[in-house]
């Protein structure tokens, strides 16, 4: 992979009135990379995704985007490259309007933006719809008459219309059970080989993130306390508290077990 920078956040800081969210953030994302970000609950993960969205205020620091600072900008006003950051959130139940049709909602953002004619962008929705491997029939039903897998397929598809060149997933897995996971997540990684879009994919859980993820960021309290390439983080981290949160980290595969009695040895060691 090039050390070419699509995303490049340096030294950002964010305050909630007198809450400093985050500290010095910096962070960087490649082209067709997926950055795993991690952490406990409060930390600042969904913070990072916001601003870099756009949708939240920075209150000191840089978000350059193909080189140029998008941080404060809204979604609205972005333009080129940087229109295409799309989101694919957590909750499918609540995030896809449950009075439009699934055309409607896959046509929406075309038609904003204005890339596509109503004609054009509904000759787009069954390609979306293949895309992530929903019928073609879909296009004229409801929200309500799918799963939450399906949902998020939907919500994936959605993203998918405006051609991104980053995806900002937020916790997009962990209201779905574990087979539907493992469905979406194949999804997600197709999606990527077939594309080369970028994730900055944000999950309380490593496990989740072991597997999808190129490089991993560990975030802890507003600030990143490790950055680096996924094995090195996860297998060999450096900073003892993900260590700390890879012995908490469910594990089901036995090498992995294995790697993680080797971690939990050597922390009680330095201890
Ligand atoms: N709009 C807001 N106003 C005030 N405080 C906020 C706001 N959004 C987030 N916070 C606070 O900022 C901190 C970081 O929140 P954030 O949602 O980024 O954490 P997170 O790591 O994504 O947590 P989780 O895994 O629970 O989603 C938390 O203390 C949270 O309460």
């Amino acid at each position: 992979m090039s050390d070419e920078k699509l995303v490049d956040v340096r030294n950002v800081n964010i305050h909630f009135g007198p809450l400093h969210v985050l500290k010095d953030v910096s962070l960087d994302i490649r082209p067709g990379e997926t950055v795993g970000l991690v952490g406990e609950s409060g930390s600042g993960k969904t913070t990072i995704g916001r601003a870099i969205l756009g949708i939240c205020h920075v209150n000191s620091g840089q978000i350059d985007f193909e080189g140029k600072d998008i941080a404060n900008v809204a979604p609205r006003e972005r333009t080129g490259d940087a229109a295409r950051i799309q989101a694919v959130f957590q909750d499918p139940y609540t995030s896809l309007n449950p009075s439009m049709t699934i055309e409607e909602i896959l046509t929406e953002p075309m038609i904003a933006r204005k890339i596509a004619t109503a004609a054009e962008a509904r000759d787009r929705v069954r390609d979306l719809l293949d895309q992530v491997n929903l019928p073609a029939d879909a296009a004229h039903r409801y929200p309500r008459e799918f799963s939450g897998g399906q949902r998020q397929r939907v919500a994936i598809a959605r993203a998918l219309a405006l051609s991104p060149r980053l995806i900002v997933c937020d916790e997009p897995v962990s209201a779905l059970d574990l087979s539907t996971q493992a469905r979406v997540m194949d999804l997600f990684i197709e999606i990527q080989e077939r594309t080369g879009v970028a994730y900055l994919f944000v999950s309380h859980d490593l496990a989740v993130v072991r597997h999808i993820s190129h490089r991993v960021a560990v975030m802890r309290s507003g600030r990143i306390v490790e950055f680096g390439e996924c094995d090195q983080v996860t297998a060999r981290p450096e900073h003892p508290y993900t260590k700390r949160l890879l012995l908490a980290a469910p594990v089901a595969d036995p090498v992995r077990q294995a790697d993680r009695r080797r971690a939990f040895q050597e922390l009680e060691a330095e201890a």
